[in-house]
């Protein structure tokens, strides 16, 4: 399986950047990653609502040029559906089975996806109601992605 993720920005702290490592040989052993990053748009504060729509729109084009057609798309989105990590697993599989080598996961920047990206997604992934700061959603993606892979092959993994 070919797993891509797609974030804007560049991750700058240095203990995020080894956990991103830590996992990204983990998951070695269970899929082909690539992690993908575009650049991120200047946002300063008080942009009106429409300078945040296009800034949103502006990364939302970069990101779309890194999918391909055929791929299996979920964005993360607050407002998504919820999985338990089982569920996750067992949709990991089923998207394996049904021939979706393909997947990828758009993490957005700090004003969100666009409307074009939610658009092309197959499916809105939440991970809680709450906001987590972009950088660290690629570390907490990726911990679920091999906690996944984990279980699919029915290998322990603490609880
Ligand atoms: C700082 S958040 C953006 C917050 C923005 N106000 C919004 O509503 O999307 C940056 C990105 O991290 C991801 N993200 C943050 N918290 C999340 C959560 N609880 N579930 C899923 N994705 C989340 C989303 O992809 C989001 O676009």
């Amino acid at each position: 399986m070919n797993i891509t993720i797609i974030g804007v920005g560049k991750i700058k702290e240095k203990y995020l950047v080894s956990a991103i490592n830590e996992y990204k040989k983990r998951l070695s052993r269970y899929c082909k990653l690539s992690i993908i990053e575009v650049v991120d748009e200047k946002a300063p504060e008080n942009l009106s609502q429409k300078q945040m729509e296009q800034i949103k729109d502006a990364e939302g084009e970069k990101i779309l040029k890194y999918v391909k057609e055929g791929m299996y798309v979920v964005a993360l989105d607050i407002q998504g559906k919820m999985l338990s990590s089982e569920d996750f697993s067992d949709k990991l599989q089923s998207l394996g089975v049904q021939g979706n080598s393909n997947i990828s996961f758009i993490i957005g920047g700090s004003l969100g996806l666009s409307e074009e990206v939610r658009i092309r997604s197959d499916f809105k992934l939440s991970f809680s109601p709450m906001t987590f700061p972009h950088q660290l959603m690629r570390v907490i993606l990726l911990e679920q992605v091999y906690r996944g892979f984990r279980i699919m092959k029915g290998e322990p993994y603490h609880k």
